[in-house]
């Protein structure tokens, strides 16, 4: 198991660590685990002066997969595009080509309380963003700035698809619904903008190979209000870039915290990218404040998408639903009556719960 690691910028180095933590005690003797770590962003501009050095694209390439913190920080917006700490993970997909980005918004149910909406409106709340990732406003051209005919000064960006690009997300969209309850939902804004008119017009085509798929579609707007409103309506959702971005975080506050939305980026394999959702945090950085279970939970699908170890995933996942039945809060999910723990202190209690397990397995075994 060949894993680049990039801990990246702010609450990054701190949540991965306790993802590696975890990755360690779950795979333990049984497989070769090697472990390359990798700069990227401000590290990687300290390194070498890039915030995606050569060396790290090298290492990302020869890599089964990647296990990536954060990127980017206040201010970013200052610098050239192509050099912010934060484009690095921009680039990085676009190089790797990992179209296709899940977001699995699962509420565990000890978080009912943490939720944003009522109990018994996200009780057993559990859907897939599928975001496309490659494309879309994020990367399309022309894009710039400058001055205009007026002499004022103007900025611009191109929401751009081509038809395959959008074809090849639909069919990751529809294979997952199929693997779920059959129920797609793609989210375009096709009542103003031709580029998703033409996504409505490829995902409704595509839609044709899988008649046992019940798709719909809304305007994002709608979706976002939807998603609100009567967020279990929903099983996937497959969406562009931009609105994929902004949804997920939306949906992030549905499960409780930001903290707790892990992600898979993949391209047409099992390669694949795997980092929680939230951004580098600034504000509570160095602290050992920050929630490391997004960054734990995307480590889980690693070990389910690239490396074909479901049994473990679910482990890890078990071992997630034990810390948080036990009590075990950050600040960004603490409910009153909980216990309030650090970072590390709850990357601990997720090996020591995974060490129970295997001594209740290993009781089991001697009973039998
Ligand atoms: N994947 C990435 O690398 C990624 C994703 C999003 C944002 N960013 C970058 O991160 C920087 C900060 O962005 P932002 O402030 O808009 O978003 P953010 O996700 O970093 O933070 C938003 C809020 O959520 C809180 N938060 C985030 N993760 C948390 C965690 N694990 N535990 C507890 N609280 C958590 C933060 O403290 C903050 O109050 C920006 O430079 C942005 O570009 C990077
Ligand atoms: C950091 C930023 C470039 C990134 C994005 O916009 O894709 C982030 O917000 C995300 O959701 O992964
Ligand atoms: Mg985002």
């Amino acid at each position: 198991m060949k894993i680049a690691v990039m801990p990246g910028d702010g609450i990054g180095p701190e949540v991965t660590a306790q993802a590696v933590k975890v990755l360690k005690a779950v795979v333990g003797d049984a497989r070769p685990l090697e472990l390359v770590e990798a700069a990227i962003g401000q590290a990687g501009i300290d390194a070498a002066g890039d915030p995606l050095p050569a060396a790290t694209s090298e290492i990302a390439r020869k890599a089964d997969a990647i296990l990536f913190g954060s990127a980017g920080m206040p201010g970013d917006e200052a610098i050239p595009f192509m050099m912010r700490p934060g484009a690095s993970l921009l680039r990085l997909r676009k190089e790797l080509g990992l179209f296709a980005n899940f977001r699995p918004a699962f509420l565990f149910p000890e978080l009912i309380g943490a939720s944003t909406l009522k109990p018994e409106v996200v009780d057993g709340l559990d859907l897939m963003i599928l975001r496309e990732l490659t494309g879309d406003v994020y990367f399309g051209e022309p894009r710039g700035s400058g001055v205009n005919a007026n002499g004022e000064r103007e900025a611009f960006n191109t929401m751009r698809y081509a038809e395959s690009e959008i074809e090849r997300i639909a069919h990751v969209a529809f294979r997952t619904a199929r693997t779920r309850s059959g129920k797609l939902c793609s989210v375009d804004k096709a009542n103003v903008l031709e580029v998703m008119q033409l996504w409505r017009e490829v995902v409704t085509r595509v839609g044709l190979d899988y008649p046992d798929v019940e798709l719909t579609h809304l305007f994002v707007d709608a979706a976002a209000m939807q998603l609100m409103r009567a967020p279990r309506q929903f099983d996937v959702i497959v969406t562009g870039n931009i609105f994929g971005d902004i949804l997920s975080d939306a949906a992030a506050m549905l499960t409780g915290s930001i903290g707790m939305l892990p992600s898979a980026s993949m391209a047409a394999g099992s390669f694949g990218l795997y980092e929680p959702v939230h951004g580098t945090a600034p504000d509570i950085a160095g602290k050992n404040l920050a929630n490391p279970l997004a960054s734990i939970l995307s480590m889980a699908m690693m070990l389910r998408q690239s490396f074909d170890q479901a049994g473990n995933a679910n482990r890890v996942e078990r071992a997630v639903r034990r810390v948080l039945a036990d009590g075990l809060r950050t600040g960004d999910i603490f409910q009153p009556g909980c216990h309030r723990v650090g970072t590390e202190e709850m990357g601990d209690a997720v090996v020591a719960a995974l060490d129970a397990q295997e001594a209740l397995a290993g009781l089991r075994m001697a009973v039998n």
